[in-house]
Parts: C-alpha cells; sequence; structure tokens
C-alpha cells in the first residue's frame, strides 16, 4: 500500500454545543476510492468541507502528502492538489464549455486569468482544453454556454474543469444527484476513469448504493459524526452495527 495522500487526526468540529464531526481519524491513500456514507445529519458533508478548508476545524488535523493543510484556505489547498467538485459554482456562465475549461487549464498552469496571451501559448491551452472535452464526451456542446447546457452536461462540465485542474485528491459529493438515468452513467464512467489512475485518492459521499456499490473500494461509515465502520464494501455495508445504523436503531456511543 503506498503512503497515504490524505490523513485526518482526531478531527473535530464543534457548531455551539453540537459536534458534527468527532475525532476522526482516517488515511486515504493513491488509487483507492473511498466511499463516505452515513445516515442524514451523520457529518458527511462537514467531514468534506473540513478537508476542503470550507470550515476549519475547531480540534485535530488534515495533511496532504504530510502537509499539514488545517489552517490553510479552501485555495491554498487546491493549490496543494486537493480538488473538489462543486455545482457550478466555478463556472463562468456566458463563457462556452471549451472557454470555461480553457480557463481552468490556464490557472492551472500557472497562467493566471490573464486576457491576452501569445498565438502558440493559446492554441497549447487550447490543446489542452480539448484534450478534457473529449475525455468528458463534451466535444458535440464545446461552443455552447455554459449557462445553456442541460442539467447533465452541466455536472460533467464540472468533472471537466476538476480534471484540468489536475488535483491528486478528487472530492465529490453526490456528483449523481439531481441527474436523469440517461446522464449518470456518463459521470460515474468518468469517476471510474479517475480511479484507474493509480497516482489518484479519489473520495465520494453518496447515498445510492447502486453508485456505492460500482465505486467503492473502501467504505467508511459515519454516525452521529463518528466513524462507525471502515473498510472492504461488502463487509462494511453486511456488518450488523452497519445495518442497525440504516435501520435507525444504532443506540448512542455504538461504535
Ligand atoms: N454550519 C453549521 N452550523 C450548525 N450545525 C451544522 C452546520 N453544518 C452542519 N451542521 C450540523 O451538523 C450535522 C452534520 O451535518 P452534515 O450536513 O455534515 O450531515 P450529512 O451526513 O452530510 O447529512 P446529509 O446526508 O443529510 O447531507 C447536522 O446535525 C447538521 O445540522
Amino acid at each position: 500500500m503506498p503512503s497515504p495522500s490524505l490523513v485526518t487526526k482526531d478531527l473535530t468540529i464543534r457548531f455551539g454545543g453540537h459536534v458534527a464531526v468527532n475525532n476522526v481519524s482516517c488515511a486515504f491513500h493513491p488509487g483507492e476510492l473511498t466511499v463516505i456514507v452515513g445516515p442524514n445529519g451523520a457529518g458527511k458533508t462537514t467531514y468534506f468541507n473540513l478537508i476542503s478548508g470550507q470550515l476549519t476545524a475547531s480540534s485535530g488535523s488534515v495533511l496532504k502528502d504530510g502537509t499539514d493543510i488545517t489552517r490553510m484556505s479552501p485555495s491554498a489547498r487546491a493549490h496543494h492538489g486537493l480538488g473538489r467538485a462543486f455545482q457550478l459554482t466555478n463556472l463562468f456562465p456566458q463563457l462556452t464549455v471549451l472557454e470555461n475549461i480553457r480557463l481552468a487549464v490556464q490557472a492551472r498552469s500557472g497562467d493566471g486569468w490573464r486576457m491576452f496571451r501569445p498565438v502558440a501559448r493559446m492554441r497549447a491551452l487550447t490543446q489542452k482544453a480539448e484534450h478534457y472535452l473529449e475525455a468528458t464526451r463534451l466535444s458535440g456542446v464545446a461552443h455552447q454556454t455554459a449557462a445553456n447546457l442541460p442539467h447533465g452536461d452541466q455536472r460533467k462540465l464540472e468533472v471537466a474543469l476538476l480534471m484540468a485542474m489536475e488535483p491528486d485528491i478528487y472530492m465529490f459529493d453526490e456528483p449523481t444527484a439531481g441527474m436523469s438515468l440517461d446522464h449518470a452513467p456518463d459521470v460515474l464512467d468518468l469517476i471510474a476513469k479517475i480511479k484507474a489512475d493509480p497516482t489518484k485518492t479519489v473520495l465520494l459521499v453518496e447515498h445510492k448504493m447502486d453508485v456505492v456499490r460500482a465505486l467503492a473500494d473502501r467504505i467508511i461509515v459515519l454516525h452521529n459524526g463518528e466513524l462507525l465502520a471502515d473498510g472492504d464494501p461488502a463487509e462494511v455495508m453486511s456488518s450488523r452495527i452497519v445495518r442497525d445504523v440504516y435501520l435507525g436503531t444504532a443506540t448512542e456511543g455504538a461504535a
């Protein structure tokens, strides 16, 4: 097993008297896709927010390749290779699909967001953007404005933007939420492609068990902000304690 790319150590956040994530210690490795499951309110999104920097921990730490990123801003964490897909927030709605991806490629290449650059440089950026267009099967809508894309293609564009940033760690929060059955397989195929790269670590928050079964190498279960179970998907999902949690019969402190 390679050394972990991401570690959370005793990660905790309190909102007033409520501990939403409670001492969660977990290590994630390249080449591994971990699905985070748990009932509503278990702390899954809060755990994600603590990792990507939308929230700052009350105590504990987050390490990326051994570097302590606990107090870093989301953009500093992104700079360290942590990539989280967000619905639409990174899109320029009036620009085309190709232009949006090219801007992400540009940002990644360190060119910043400058408007003017030599033609050859622009061509190289466009070629790279076209590569991500093809990888995400969006070439057919390359010249449509992002705002006019159907919902399914917008979700694919979010994945394309994330890929263009070339993170080591991909984080997806319910990537097929709100998608029609026709489009969901496209996004799942993309995530499967990312997971096939042994240098990438993938974290996924997901409720849909068919998605979990299709993609998970490993499952962790959160319950009342605590890490309740961690391991092989089939074993974890068939374990008594996890089934009790999903049936709502688990008792406090069952972990
Ligand atoms: N900013 C906040 N202030 C106060 N309480 C919060 C805040 N964010 C989350 N919580 C609480 O923390 C707990 C965990 O919420 P979280 O959204 O992480 O759960 P979740 O497992 O992602 O749930 P779901 O599956 O429903 O999205 C909940 O009780 C929630 O109300």
